[in-house]
């Protein structure tokens, strides 16, 4: 390191920042210029000028390629390097002093180890290149559940990324001044080497490092990192909660709004549900969905013992495939212009094409070969379009009120091609955390290494959680207090296959079907038959008009396989176990209530 190398624009506001709240990050920028030696420091403002100026360097370097201007405007192409194309599960660490409060759920090393093995790989990456320092706040800029973090970066595409997906520079930076808190997060692309690529998390820091990737969850640090890693660390200490959940409201033809969050794993419909389309029948009555948050919701109990939630970004980062004008016609509308689309394919007139959009044929592959079928699919299963949330047709009104929405449901969901029927309402709170803690889900390609193999995935926090499951279950629990009014728990499986191994519930806009039924039961007025496993309801409890059922599909979405929920529960009891004396002993009575009433 040559730290003879002087700095003059590292300071922001310059020396009258001095003794400030600024001289901290100041001192920071300093030092990681030092280590990473960049050929410039850039201070981003997140103006319109500032993006434009990004956009146009990357053009000119080719990281970025424009896409067709008449069909798309001011649209671009994000071709990754092929093997950075997700998450990397096996690569992320949390840095704890102790172990055991990373939990057997993270993959850990002690933070001087893991320091020193990072910083040697950021020694001098930033040669010849620029530096940028960006301040974002995590929700909304005037709300009191909001937080900011500053991301140094030497990634254009990370920046341009993260002004969609955040709320970035300037009152950001002021809010950093005022309040001298902040989540401090170092990326580099680095050699984009798969085995020189390490995301580690301080949470007792509040800092992040990343290496090596350039990809969303890797990269983009605002999001998994700092809003469900470091944030769920936080949260435990602060008394609130930081989840990978959509927030959609749900208007009905009185024109009452009840506003739900739901867990599903990366790639299980989180976007999709936050869009939803009503059916035809329903928007003739009036029915109206409106999107909050397609993948992260911060929430915390209000004066009123209800649980209040606010989205903590800006945009989305959806999954490109199967987004289409009948499955995901908001969506669609979202990514018309302004969209960064990362990985997907290419149609003779320069469009992006994915799996599912249409029956065009692409003729660019997501690596920019010409498209061969016999090469797997054109676009990336992993491939993604960032676009802000104002975009959105169906955007909540009160996306952004600094207070939050009151949720009235919280809803668990995964991948179970067998088992586990549509819906089922858990007891009490005890119980709902049970079923979000036992939750099961089959991989998808938001993540590298083996599709389709069910997992144990606790609140779809799996990959997410920054401490120890064992105490993230208690603080859970913890809720559940005097003067709290807390939502009603759910569960749900849009993903239940027929013997045929097709999906035997429609989805998409008909899970509006289920969501009235929950709605109902919030407002004690659906019917459901109770079971061991939750409060059930009968076909005949949904609105069902329209949708063709087999009786296979009947038997299997609304019914209850005793056998087979006792080996499932079994399976519980064998999960809860590996986390030893850490866990209270709150959720294993539960199972054991459980499966004592399975027998
Ligand atoms: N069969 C079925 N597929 C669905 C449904 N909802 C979503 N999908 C499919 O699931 C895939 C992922 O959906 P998303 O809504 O993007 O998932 P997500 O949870 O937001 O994913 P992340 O951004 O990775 O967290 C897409 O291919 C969708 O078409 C549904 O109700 N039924
Ligand atoms: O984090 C990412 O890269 C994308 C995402 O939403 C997920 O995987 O859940
Ligand atoms: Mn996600």
């Amino acid at each position: 390191m040559s730290a003879a190398i002087d700095y003059p624009d590292t300071r922001i506001g310059g020396s009258e920042t001095k003794g400030s709240q600024l001289d901290a990050l100041n001192q920071w920028v300093l030092q990681v210029a030092q280590l990473t030696e960049p050929a410039a420091i850039h201070w981003c403002d997140g103006s319109d000028s500032e993006y434009a100026a990004l956009l146009e360097t990357m053009q000119a370097d080719g990281s970025l390629l424009p896409l067709n201007t008449d069909t798309h405007p001011n649209s671009w192409l994000h071709r990754s390097d092929p093997d950075d194309v997700a998450r990397v599960e096996h690569l992320t660490f949390v840095c704890t002093s102790d172990r055991d409060d990373a939990g057997p759920n993270n993959h850990w090393m002690a933070p001087a180890e893991a320091h020193a093995k990072i910083d040697a790989l950021f020694a001098g990456c930033m040669r010849g290149r620029t530096m940028y320092v960006i301040p974002y706040c995590m929700g909304p800029i005037d709300s009191p559940l909001a937080r900011c973090g500053v991301e140094i970066t030497d990634s254009p595409y990370v920046v341009a990324n993260m002004r969609i997906m955040t709320r970035m520079g300037a009152a950001a930076l002021a809010r950093i001044e005022r309040e001298g808190a902040f989540v401090k997060g170092l990326h580099s692309i680095g050699e984009l080497d798969p085995e020189r690529r390490f995301i580690m998390h301080f949470p007792e820091e509040l800092t992040i490092k990343s290496y090596g990737s350039g990809y969303g969850g890797n990269a983009l640090l605002g999001k998994k990192c700092h809003a469900l890693r470091i944030a769920s660390y936080q949260a435990r200490q602060e008394g609130w909660l930081a989840e990978h959940m959509l927030i959609v409201g749900i208007e009905n033809p009185q024109g009452e709004t009840h506003y739900i969050a739901a867990a599903f794993p990366s790639a299980c419909g989180k976007t999709n549900l936050a869009m939803l389309i009503p059916p035809e029948s329903y928007r003739e009555a009036g029915w109206k969905v409106w999107t909050v948050g397609d993948d992260i919701c911060w929430m915390r109990p209000g004066a009123d013992g209800r649980l209040y939630a606010i989205n903590p970004e800006a945009g989305f980062f959806g999954v490109a495939p199967g987004t289409s004008a009948r499955s995901n016609p908001n969506a669609l509308a979202s990514i018309q212009r302004d969209t960064i689309f990362t990985n997907v394919a290419t149609t003779a007139d320069n469009q992006p094409w994915w799996e599912g959009l249409d029956e065009r044929t692409p003729v660019k592959d997501w690596r920019g070969r010409d498209h061969d079928p016999a090469k797997g699919p054109a676009a990336h299963p992993n491939s993604r379009f960032t676009v802000s949330a104002r975009q959105c047709p169906s955007y909540s009104p009160h996306a952004e009120d600094p207070q939050g929405v009151p949720i009235s449901a919280i809803v668990f969901g995964g991948r179970r091609a067998s088992l586990v029927p549509l819906v089922f309402e858990a007891r009490d709170w005890t119980h709902g955390v049970l079923v979000g803690a036992s939750m099961g889900s089959e991989t998808t390609a938001a993540a590298t290494g083996a599709v389709g193999v069910m997992r144990r995935d606790p609140m779809a926090m799996k990959p997410f959680c920054g401490y120890n499951f064992a105490d993230y279950f208690a603080h859970w629990l913890s809720f559940d207090k005097p003067g709290a009014n807390l939502p009603k728990i759910f569960h749900v499986n849009w993903f239940r296959k027929g013997d045929d191994g097709k999906f035997l519930w429609p989805g998409f806009g008909d899970n509006l079907r289920v969501l009235e039924w929950m709605i109902g039961r919030v407002k004690g007025e659906a019917e459901a038959v109770d079971t061991p496993i939750g409060a059930l309801p009968r076909a005949a409890d949904l609105n069902l008009e329209n949708v063709s059922l087999s009786p296979e599909a009947r038997e299997k979405l609304f019914g209850f396989d005793r056998d087979g929920w006792r080996a499932e529960f079994e399976g519980i009891a064998a999960y809860l176990g590996e986390f030893g004396g850490r866990m209270a002993p709150t959720l294993p009575a539960e199972q054991k209530r459980i499966a004592t009433t399975l027998q």
